[in-house]
């Protein structure tokens, strides 16, 4: 669905990209990771066709960036990591525009409208003007904006950013419904946690290489022994403080308020020993699994390794 060879893009004597090899499957939400000036957004510009690579090809459904540009555009939905100001806009006006842009018949338009306005909770702002909603509406109807021509590719640049933490989830459940509804989506964050619910494979580019990429499982095993852990007890804490200290895959134990968290390097069936274990000495459990930071950490690893070459 979305495939870059060999890709790079050079600014002057800026490397931007360098030899991006990237694969995304039809219905797959790929979350693309890397700090400020990795070369996310020229990344996604380039499939956008908003920008020309230096070398390479890039694909998206199988039309190739630079010699099918109208046919990317029509599979492909964009939301850059800004929204344009429209001052004297209302939704359904600015929706209309673009609808109007992607030549969706006039007759069409209000009810594909209302769907959008539906699907992004934002039906009760149709007659707002735009730069009267806040920056997680603009943000929402920014990615109803993507939709209107319904494409099958979302291009989604850094959509959460500056997101307070309950609009953050409100677009997460929406990015949610989407990826129910097969889109294939390309997810730019730096804000690392909040991808891992959401997607099928991570890539984490630094300086313009794609140092890690595949499933949130391959890229930890791959940042060996970066898989952090939180267990929660509600009973018999301090049985469950010297079995964590005494199993031999634990390391860095720490020992909070209601829990412990943890590094672990064994496997997922040492993992499930541990917990047999826990459950045996009649700890009460009641969370078991990896640390939301997790993901933090991963990228951390990876690219400390990088920072050291
Ligand atoms: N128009 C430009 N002219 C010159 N250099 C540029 C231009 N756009 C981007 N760059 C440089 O290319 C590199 C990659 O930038 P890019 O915007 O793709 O990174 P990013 O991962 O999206 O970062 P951010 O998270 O800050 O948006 C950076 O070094 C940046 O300074």
């Amino acid at each position: 669905m979305i495939e870059t060879i060999h890709l790079s893009k050079s600014y002057g004597k800026v490397q931007a990209l360098i030899d991006l090899q990237l694969r995304i499957e039809q219905g797959k939400v790929f979350g693309f990771i890397g700090p400020n000036g990795a070369g996310k957004s020229t990344t996604m510009m380039i499939l956008s066709t908003l920008l020309e690579p230096t070398e390479g090809e890039a694909f998206v459904c199988g039309y190739d960036v630079r010699k099918e540009p109208a046919e990317v555009r029509q599979s492909l939905g964009y939301m850059p990591d800004f929204f344009g100001v429209y001052d004297n806009l209302t939704a359904v006006e600015y929706l209309d525009f673009y609808a109007g842009a992607f030549k969706i018949a006039p007759h069409k338009r209000s009810s594909l409208i209302a769907d959008l306005l539906e699907l992004v909770n934002l039906s009760d702002k149709a007659e707002a003007y735009v730069d009267s909603l806040s920056r997680g509406m603009q943000q929402r109807l920014s990615l109803a904006r993507c939709l209107i021509h319904d494409p099958q590719v979302l291009i989604l640049d850094e959509p959460a950013s500056g997101l307070d933490p309950r609009a953050r989830i409100e677009l997460r459940e929406i990015l949610k419904q989407l990826r129910c509804m097969g889109k294939t989506i390309l997810i730019s964050s730096h804000i690392l946690p909040e991808l891992a619910e959401l997607c099928d494979d991570i890539g984490i580019i630094e300086k313009g290489r794609l140092i890690a990429c595949g499933g949130l499982d391959e890229v930890s095993i791959r940042a060996r022994g970066v898989t952090l852990m939180m267990v929660k007890t509600l009973r018999n804490h301090h049985r469950a403080a010297l079995i964590l200290a005494e199993n031999m895959f634990v390391e860095d134990l720490e020992e909070n308020m209601d829990g412990f968290r943890f590094r672990f390097i064994g496997s997922d069936h040492q993992k499930a020993e541990l917990l047999q274990k826990l459950i045996e000495a009649e700890v009460a459990v009641s969370y078991f699994g990896e640390s939301s930071e997790n993901l933090e950490a991963v990228f951390l690893a990876i690219t400390e390794g990088v920072a050291g070459r």
